[in-house]
């Protein structure tokens, strides 16, 4: 038998850095058509901020092996909408998968392929657990860098289409000061 190698990595539960990770960054301008308010977008286009870090390690697309990844939110709106995560199905779309929050304050959205939507808010120790066919997408509702671990069978993969067409039926926006979960005016089966 072929043992793989057991490790550690200490995460930086300042920053979210995982060394030796992959990072992956995720600017404004990688999102175009995922926010709601096309002028508002187009306007903090010229600045392009950083929406989000990942770093991740992650092992080959085999059955039974894990992925671990931190993600640093940055906080921030388009508009009224809140920065999040694009969002996503598993492309084996079974996969469940569990997050852990670190730092900083926000919540996971989740959707059904029917478009049931939850809101799970989320802070440091909040654990979420992601069933399997559950879209899911963080966001930053608060005014500091919003990080979490998550942690996904290796085979799990990233379908983005749906979501990157249709997105989730519901949006989370800043309303008088308030924090609130609405209906996606855009969103259509
Ligand atoms: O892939 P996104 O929807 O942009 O979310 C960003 C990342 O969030 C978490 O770290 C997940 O474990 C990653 O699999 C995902 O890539
Ligand atoms: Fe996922």
């Amino acid at each position: 038998m072929d043992y793989k190698t057991p490790f550690g990595v200490k995460i930086d539960l300042e920053t979210g850095v995982i060394p030796g990770a992959n990072k992956l960054v995720r600017r404004l301008s990688d999102m175009r058509g995922y926010f709601l308010d096309e002028k508002a977008y187009e306007e903090l286009l010229k600045e392009d901020p950083i929406v989000y870090e990942v770093y991740a390690i992650e092992q080959e697309e085999k059955e039974g092996d894990l992925n671990f990844a931190t993600t640093v939110l940055y906080p921030g709106k388009v508009g009224k909408e809140f920065f999040f995560t694009k969002g996503h199905y598993h492309a084996k779309a079974d996969r469940a998968e569990i997050y852990c929050g670190i730092k900083g304050r926000g919540g996971m959205l989740l959707q059904t392929p029917e478009g049931e939507a939850k809101w799970i808010p989320m802070e440091p120790g909040t654990v979420v657990y992601v069933p399997p066919y559950w879209a899911h997408r963080t966001v930053n509702t608060g005014n500091e860098p919003f990080i979490f671990l998550a942690i996904y069978p290796a085979d799990a993969g990233h379908d983005y289409g749906s979501i990157k067409e249709k997105g989730f039926s519901k949006i989370v926006i800043e309303e008088d000061g308030e924090v609130k979960v609405v209906d996606n005016p855009r969103w259509k089966l």
